[in-house]
């Protein structure tokens, strides 16, 4: 199955305008610290701007053999006072805006992290962790610097650069009209830029995305690329990828950086030619001399923020695609949710019904036949139902559809006769629990992984259920960690045994006390002595639960009260263990090749399953 690699859809991408607009109701609720944090923004441009014509008015009506030696020092005093005004300004600015700003970025990864955890088993198949990982850090860490600093110096800078060129107008409209002659070949030049800009920037994403993967996989998967040897294999490939997104960084940074020379190059070229001209007409004594020096000094003045503007452009836009990544994420619908109106079985005993179930995965083509293509089952309440096949045949996607992790593509299953999606969601799986052969435990302690189903219970009561969903997991091993049941297991549980491990999520879902318990071969990495001991405590512990077992050795089929058999879509038989055996040559097929993986551990006629 293809793992979603995260590149940029070929089209539909949104446009900028609708892009930002979706942060409108993100930015509502702080709109007034924002526009503060605008205002002081400007007024720092205001007062950057007012220090030439001071300068101006210094020249034209100090500097002269008359001027008064008092009035010099009144124009120092007010640059001076203009100059603190406008640090304190930029002072303000920072503190309006940075808490908001980090306080969006909270809730847009609150937000997404919940979505995550909505959105169905398909869609975390589909999507590499790295991709998801980036998308919550990185991108929205990208949109918070924007908030905080590039949307706002970007309005800022365009404001100044206005009110600039006013005043540059103001003082020659010749000059003016010479320099702005600059804007025509950055316009041209801003509209390629944009585009270039825009496809790198998201190349750039997916492939930090692809490589955060990368780093997940190889250090998820570090025991099996050390017993290989495949570490210089795995270097080599991550190196590419590094190379790639370092090749990509460059060709963007490239990109920037030519746009850049333009939006700084043009305008002083202009200048220079501004300033021939004004030399001529201040000869010509068509232009004063303290006209002059405020032109050229609010020139000087919006260099920055001309050069700023370049920069900005280029961040907006790598925020754009990070929202669009984000936002991505967020418009995937959740196609397994409650209904309007909940139904609650009248007569709950965990009687367990497939109807004529139909399951296809998305990505299997219309003209290949569906994985199960009619299941009927019946699995009476507290009753425990083995279900065997041979590799492939759909066991572990079955048992996935009781507490809808997968959705049936037709037919219905059934708890207490309501339809499992008629049922809330979180009733539903609150009567489910599941215990996978591919144990997931967190990194938290036993007692924390073992009680994570365990709700409505406290105190004593929930110390009773521990222990005992621990001793009938034959997980006592546990108790002798060096803080006992508070031990915090390393990440996924590592620290453990692939035993431990699978015992301590048998105890989890017998501590969620379920109506219905699904089981994917939860007992796989035990020693047949294990398996029968927890198996004995199964019986007892379990007596009034429904549980539907897969078996992939035959002495789990121990635990069943009956056996069903998939077989090529469908249940082909279902009966005790004997009678199948007795009369279904496929049953006999399938447990002989069960037998085959482990024959020096059960003996079958006669035995303890016979
Ligand atoms: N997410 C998926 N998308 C597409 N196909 C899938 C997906 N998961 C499993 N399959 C395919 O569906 C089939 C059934 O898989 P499943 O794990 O349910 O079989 P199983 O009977 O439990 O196998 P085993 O006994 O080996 O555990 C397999 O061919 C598998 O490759």
């Amino acid at each position: 199955m293809a793992v979603q690699q995260g590149h940029a859809p070929a089209a539909g991408t949104p446009t900028l305008g609708r892009t930002f607009a979706r942060l409108i109701p993100f930015v509502k609720p702080i709109l007034p610290r924002l526009f503060f944090g605008f205002l002081c923004a400007l007024l720092a441009g205001v007062v950057a701007l007012t220090i030439p014509q001071v300068l101006a008015w210094l020249v034209n009506n100090v500097l002269h053999p008359e001027g008064r030696g008092s009035e010099v020092w009144l124009a120092v005093g007010l640059v001076a006072a203009l100059g603190a005004l406008e640090a304190l300004l930029v002072f303000l600015r920072r503190q309006f805006v940075i808490t908001p700003a980090a306080r969006l970025e909270t809730q847009m990864r609150v937000r997404l992290y919940a979505h995550l955890q909505q959105l169905p088993v398909a869609f975390h198949e589909r999507w590499g962790s790295g991709q998801l990982l980036s998308r919550s850090m990185g991108d929205l860490s990208l949109l918070r610097r924007w908030l905080a600093f590039g949307a706002m110096m970007l309005v800022v800078s365009t404001v100044t650069v206005i009110a600039g060129l006013t005043l540059m107008f103001s003082s020659s409209w010749v000059l003016g009209t010479i320099y702005l002659a600059g804007a025509i070949p950055i316009s041209i030049k801003a509209f390629h830029f944009r585009n270039n800009y825009r496809a790198a920037s998201r190349l750039s994403q997916d492939q930090a995305g692809d490589l955060a993967t990368a780093v997940e996989e190889s250090v998820h998967g570090i025991r099996v690329i050390k017993a290989f040897g495949r570490g210089r294999h795995m270097y080599d490939g991550f190196n590419t990828r590094a190379e790639q997104l370092r090749d990509t960084e460059v060709s963007k940074a490239k990109t920037l950086a030519s746009f850049i020379l333009y939006v700084v190059a043009i305008p002083e070229t202009t200048l220079g030619l501004g300033l021939v001209a004004g030399l001529w007409l201040t000869a010509q004594g068509e232009l004063s001399v303290g006209a002059l020096v405020a032109f050229f000094a609010t020139a000087t003045v919006l260099a920055g923020p001309v050069e700023h503007m370049g920069m900005l452009m280029g961040m907006t836009l790598t925020t754009k695609t990070a929202l669009d990544r984000h936002f991505e994420v967020m418009d995937t619908n959740n196609t397994i949710t409650s209904p309007g109106s909940p139904v609650s079985p009248t007569d709950p005993r965990g009687e367990l019904e497939l109807r004529n179930v139909l399951f296809r995965f998305p990505d299997t083509p219309a003209t290949a036949a569906p994985l199960l293509r009619g299941v009927n089952l019946h699995v009476a309440p507290g009753e425990t139902m083995a279900l065997v096949g041979m590799t492939g045949t759909g066991k572990s996607t079955l048992l996935q559809l009781v507490p809808r992790l997968y959705e049936a593509t037709g037919g219905q299953v059934l708890i207490d006769g309501v339809d499992v999606r008629d049922r809330d969601l979180v009733e539903l799986r609150r009567d489910v629990a599941v215990a996978f052969e591919d144990t997931i435990l967190f990194s938290s302690s036993i007692r924390d992984n073992v009680l994570l189903g365990a709700t409505g219970l406290d105190g004593p009561e929930l110390d009773a259920l521990l222990e005992d969903a621990i001793d009938t997991a034959q997980a006592g091993f546990a108790r002798t960690l060096p803080q006992g049941l508070d031990t915090v297991i390393g990440e996924e549980g590592l620290s453990l045994s692939g035993g431990q491990r699978q015992r301590i999520a048998l105890a989890r879902a017998i501590a969620a006390r379920p109506r219905v318990l699904v089981l994917d071969d939860p007992l796989s990495a035990l020693d047949v002595r294990t398996e029968e001991a927890v198996t004995q405590r199964l019986r007892t512990t379990l007596a009034g639960t429904t549980t539907l077992i897969v078996a992939h050795r035959p002495s789990t089929v121990a635990l069943a009260d009956k056996v069903a058999l998939l077989r090529d879509g469908l249940i082909d038989d279902v009966g005790t263990h004997s009678e199948l055996l007795a009369r279904n040559e496929h049953y006999r097929f399938v447990i002989a090749s069960l037998v085959d993986e482990e024959s020096d551990i059960i003996p079958l006629q006669g035995g303890p399953l016979a």
